[in-house]
Order: C-alpha cells, then sequence, then structure tokens
C-alpha cells in the first residue's frame, strides 16, 4: 500500500494480481485508515496500483480449507476495515481504475463518492451468481449508495454493473478518462468540503450512517458465527475449490 499525503491522502491498493482482499492487506487498510484519522488528512482516496482491477473482493484462498482461527480473524478484520471506512468522520473518494465486484464494490460503495475510469470494467455485489448470500452490511453499503428497488434488482441477480450502467444508477459519480483524472475528481469533491467545519461534517456524516453501522456493531458475534458456520460446510467448500479452478482455467487461457 502507498500513501502521498498532499493534505489529501491518496491509498493506493498494491497486492499484485488482483488486490484480493486476505488478511494482511485487510490489517494494512485497518492501520492506514487510522493513520489518515491520526494525521488529519483533509479525506483519503482509494485507488489500485493495477490498470485493470480495483480490488477483486475477499481473497477465496482465505475461505478455502480455511485455518479456523486465522478464518475467524480475517472475517473480524474485514468488519474491522468496513467499520472505519463506512465510518470515517473523514471524507472519502474512491478512484476505481478497474473491475470491483463483491468485496471491491463493497470497499468502493464504503466511500461517499465515486470516479470510474471509461471501459470495459464492471462492478457489483455478485454474491448471489456464485451461490453465496451477501451480508446484511454488504447489501447496507449498496442500499446507501443506490435507490433501494434497484439495490434489491442487483442483489438478487448478482448484477455486476457496466460503467455506462453504473453512472445511470448512480453506482458511480463521475467516469474519468484515466487514473490521473480520476483522483484529481476525487480531490475536487472532497475539496468541496473546505469551507464546511469539518467537526459539523464529520459528526452530520456519522448520524447519517449510524443506523446501519449500529446493526453490525451490536450483530458482530452473529455475524461472525453466521459466515464460520456458511465457510465451514462441505458444499460451501466444494462451490469455492469449483470457482478457484475456474479462474485458474480463466487465467491460463
Ligand atoms: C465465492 C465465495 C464463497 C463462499 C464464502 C462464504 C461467504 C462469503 C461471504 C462474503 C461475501 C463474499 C465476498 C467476496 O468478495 S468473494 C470474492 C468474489 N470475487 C470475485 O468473484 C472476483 C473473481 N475474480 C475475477 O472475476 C477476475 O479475477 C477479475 C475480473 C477481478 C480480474 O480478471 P483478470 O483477467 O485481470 O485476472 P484473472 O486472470 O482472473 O486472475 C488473476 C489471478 O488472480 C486470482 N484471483 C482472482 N480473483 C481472486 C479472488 N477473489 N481471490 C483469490 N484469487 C483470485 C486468479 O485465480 C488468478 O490466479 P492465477 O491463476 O494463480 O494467476
Amino acid at each position: 500500500m502507498a500513501v502521498d499525503n498532499d493534505g489529501i491522502a491518496v491509498v493506493t491498493l498494491q497486492r499484485p494480481p488482483v488486490n484480493s482482499l486476505n488478511l494482511d492487506l485487510l490489517q494494512a487498510m485497518n492501520n492506514t485508515f487510522d493513520d489518515v484519522a491520526k494525521n488529519k488528512s483533509k479525506g483519503m482516496i482509494l485507488t489500485s496500483a493495477s490498470p485493470t482491477v480495483f480490488s477483486a473482493g475477499l481473497d477465496i484462498m482465505e475461505m478455502y480449507k480455511p485455518d479456523p482461527k486465522r478464518v475467524e480473524t480475517f472475517w473480524v478484520t474485514l468488519q474491522d476495515m468496513w467499520l472505519k471506512l463506512f465510518g470515517a468522520s473523514f471524507p472519502t473518494a474512491a478512484a476505481i481504475n478497474g473491475h470491483a465486484p463483491a468485496g471491491g464494490c463493497l470497499i468502493a460503495t464504503s466511500c461517499e463518492y465515486r470516479v470510474m475510469l471509461s471501459g470495459k470494467f464492471t462492478i457489483g455485489l455478485n454474491e448471489t451468481a456464485l451461490g453465496i448470500v451477501a451480508p446484511t452490511w454488504f447489501q447496507d453499503s449498496l442500499r446507501h449508495t443506490i435507490p433501494t428497488r434497484q439495490a434489491e434488482i442487483a442483489l438478487t441477480t448478482g448484477k455486476m454493473f457496466t460503467v455506462d450502467e453504473a453512472l445511470k444508477v448512480g453506482l458511480i459519480d463521475e467516469t474519468a478518462a484515466d487514473k490521473a483524472e480520476a483522483i484529481e475528481k476525487c480531490k475536487k469533491f472532497i475539496k468541496r468540503f473546505d469551507k464546511i467545519p469539518s467537526l459539523a461534517r464529520g459528526m452530520t456524516k456519522q448520524i447519517f450512517r449510524q443506523e446501519v453501522l449500529k446493526k453490525l456493531l451490536t450483530n458482530r458475534q452473529a455475524d461472525t458465527k453466521q459466515f464460520l458456520d456458511l465457510v465451514n460446510q462441505p458444499k460451501v467448500q466444494q462451490s469455492l475449490e469449483l470457482y478457484l479452478a475456474m479462474l485458474k482455467q480463466k487465467s491460463q487461457k
């Protein structure tokens, strides 16, 4: 992860090849978010070092034949990451310079503003298409971004939106021709708060988001248990094995 700081922290996800979210990356993100808060940055922009993938979502290897202690830590660290990002009092934006499926879409929708590169990229919560259920807080992040009806249809169909579709439904706010332009547009969004007192801004955001945050905070243990029960089901392990094989086969073509 690289952080450039000119008052606005640009945090670059840098875990080749596809920025899949494993325990180490999630821990690094949490430390970085804490630093951004401590350094009193004006705001934070999340982007990717990959030219084609913002993030491929959760690292499936963390869930396939998992070590019991590690997979639990993995999930709790993912919950922490979401609580810190969705609940950040400082302004957040995502410069989405590539595909953003599942957990990649979760990161983007946890931010306050999204600029995505024009091109053949897709973004969405595709969980149902994989035969799994997007956790409540994944669903809430989408519902917080696009109208409820479109969110329900997108979630139940596991829809991956093209850039044009994402713009039309409000899943992204703007498009950009390249990464530099996407970052500039995100900076412009964050600079809109230059004349707004930061305490009032931060508290307003937290009040606006508190219902959704509280849902996970009061249900963390049940949410973790639900995930662990699901991930340890033989049928889910079988699906993960097939999915990994499919991804591998595709990457070797
Ligand atoms: C499936 C989970 C089932 C049950 C778990 C139970 C509960 C789940 C709870 C929470 C919800 C889950 C949220 C998630 O985020 S699950 C992850 C969903 N992600 C995806 O479906 C994306 C999969 N990847 C892709 O579609 C493409 O890789 C992508 C479009 C992002 C990029 O394509 P590109 O052509 O650029 O790269 P590839 O050649 O496909 O991949 C390169 C390399 O990376 C490996 N890879 C890709 N994605 C993942 C991943 N998410 N985790 C681990 N590894 C991944 C891929 O296999 C290739 O590896 P290799 O062959 O070794 O080079």
